[in-house]
């Protein structure tokens, strides 16, 4: 397995975010990570790259804890947060900067940004990208490494209609040659699309761990699995069966 979630237990103060959070992801597959806000999926990601400690439980890649890697951008490629990069320099000076800092030959850098459709922008301020343009550097980024796994936290933010599409099939061909794929989202019809598997969180702890199309086919729809799985899960909600 790539990576093992298992018995992830975190607080915050008060607020219980991680309430034995279990689940795998394995390679060949894009597995959906989906939830109510406040479900506990970023928390997880962070616990799994190791900037947040759990209380209790543990997160592995490759067998082992992702801080403990000798080289973690070859075991596990991540995007968190689209918007944390340097503005001043330019998209290819950012992956090269990258690259260096990891110690990872820069001639990959040329690679990602052809894979991630950024070959025309790379010498533009990134501080001047679109969201859009953000999430396909954060992605270049990820795969800097070439890493069998790659895990990334609602990239479909801020992508027009047909970075969308492209995202899609982008996902599928990681899976496809082989790497497994872990992705948030709220967007259910993406996932129905892109996902071959699902785990759905709700108040931080697995609610349903299983095939997208066992559960379309259960549910009618993704959307109308993803509801009746996280119904009594959500916080803030102007849905009538949560009241
Ligand atoms: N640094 C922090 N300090 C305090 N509380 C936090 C912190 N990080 C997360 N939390 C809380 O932990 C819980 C889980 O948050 P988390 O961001 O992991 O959820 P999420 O599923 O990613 O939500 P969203 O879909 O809104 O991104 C929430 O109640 C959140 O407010």
């Amino acid at each position: 397995m790539s990576i093992v979630v298992d018995g992830l237990h975190k607080r915050f103060g008060s607020t219980v975010a991680l309430d034995g959070m279990t689940f795998a992801v394995r390679p060949g597959l894009v597995t959906g990570f989906v939830g109510p806000n406040g479900a506990g999926k970023s928390t997880t990601m962070r616990v799994i790259l190791g900037l947040d400690a759990a209380d209790a439980g543990t997160a592995l890649v490759d067998d082992t804890p992702y801080r403990s890697l000798r080289r973690p951008l070859r075991h596990l490629g991540s995007l968190l947060d689209a918007a944390a990069l340097q503005p001043s320099r330019t998209a290819r000076n950012h992956l090269l900067w990258l690259a260096h800092s990891q110690g990872l030959d820069g001639t990959r850098v040329d690679e990602v940004l052809a894979l991630t459709g950024l070959t025309s922008v790379a010498r533009r301020r990134a501080g001047g990208y679109s969201l859009g343009m953000r999430q396909r550097l954060g992605l270049a980024a990820a795969l800097l490494g070439d890493p069998p796994t790659v895990m990334l936290d609602e990239p479909f933010n801020g992508m027009d209609p047909d970075g969308i599409i492209w995202l899609r099939g982008f996902l599928r061909s990681l899976a496809a040659e082989g790497r497994a794929v872990l992705v948030s989202s709220h967007l259910m019809g993406e996932l129905q699309d892109t996902a071959h598997h699902l785990v759905v969180v709700g108040r931080g702890r697995v609610l349903a761990d299983g095939r997208v199309s066992d559960l379309v086919a259960e549910h009618s729809s993704l959307e109308q699995a993803y509801l009746t799985l996280t119904r009594g899960a959500v916080e803030f909600s102007t849905r009538e069966d949560v009241r």
